[in-house]
């Protein structure tokens, strides 16, 4: 199981999730209170060792911003989080993964997208994202799309992290409130929500989904 550790802003807590075993770290260049700038991120990420890819979050951004930043940056993946249009995705120069507020009735859409991830996010909320929200994972048996390119994201806790992987069964999750206290990243929580999430064993998730 992979793990992604969003709305990072500060070398000692990218190197809190890094030495826990997180496989992707998260900048959110987006309207939110983790917002870090490009030169902040930039630095952050080139302290990071290779294996661990960055990942710039971005809500209706141009695609000039867009390639500015990531350029700056170094980012590994774009993560597209707003209403991005099919064509937005494909166009990207990056890899990219695509967030969907998972809403049972639109969820068939997604299929036209061309992406290397699909993110399925809570819909509740005030904000774009980061909400701390969760949906009812059950309706996930519903999505088009293989497991294998399915993040899951939306109030996932070191509480809940389990029961969530073992119902969806996705290739990776991914966390921004669910390991903060008080607004920022806690180690703790972040040693926590790795280590349950890459507990869980294959044979322990739902294997009566779509696995193509
Ligand atoms: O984290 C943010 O502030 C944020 C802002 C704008 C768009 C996306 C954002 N984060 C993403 O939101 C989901 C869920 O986060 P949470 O765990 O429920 O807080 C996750 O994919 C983050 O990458």
């Amino acid at each position: 199981m992979k793990v992604k550790i969003c709305g990072i802003k500060t070398v000692a807590a990218a190197h809190s999730a890094v030495q826990a075993g997180a496989d992707f770290i998260g900048f959110v260049f987006a309207p939110s209170k983790r917002r870090i700038t490009p030169e902040d991120a930039a630095l952050i990420a080139h302290s990071l060792p290779s294996q661990v890819k960055t990942v710039g979050v971005f809500v209706n951004e141009s695609t000039e911003n867009i390639l500015q930043i990531a350029s700056q940056v170094g980012l590994d993946y774009i993560q597209l989080h707003g209403d991005e249009p099919e064509q937005k995705a494909a166009e990207l120069p990056y890899k990219v993964i695509k967030a969907f507020p998972f809403k049972e009735e639109e969820i068939n859409r997604i299929t036209g997208y061309s992406c290397d991830y699909y993110l399925i996010d809570s819909p509740k909320g005030n904000n774009r994202g980061g909400n701390g929200t969760t949906f009812n994972w059950a309706l996930t048996e519903k999505l088009p799309v293989s497991r294998k390119k399915t993040i899951l994201a939306g109030g996932l806790t070191p509480e809940n992290i389990q029961q969530a992987i073992k119902m969806v069964n996705p290739a990776a999750v991914d966390v921004s409130s669910g390991v903060e206290t008080n607004g920022e990243k806690d180690p703790t929580k972040i040693r926590k929500f790795i280590k349950n999430a890459k507990q869980i064993r294959k044979d322990e998730a739902n294997d009566h989904i779509y696995h193509a």
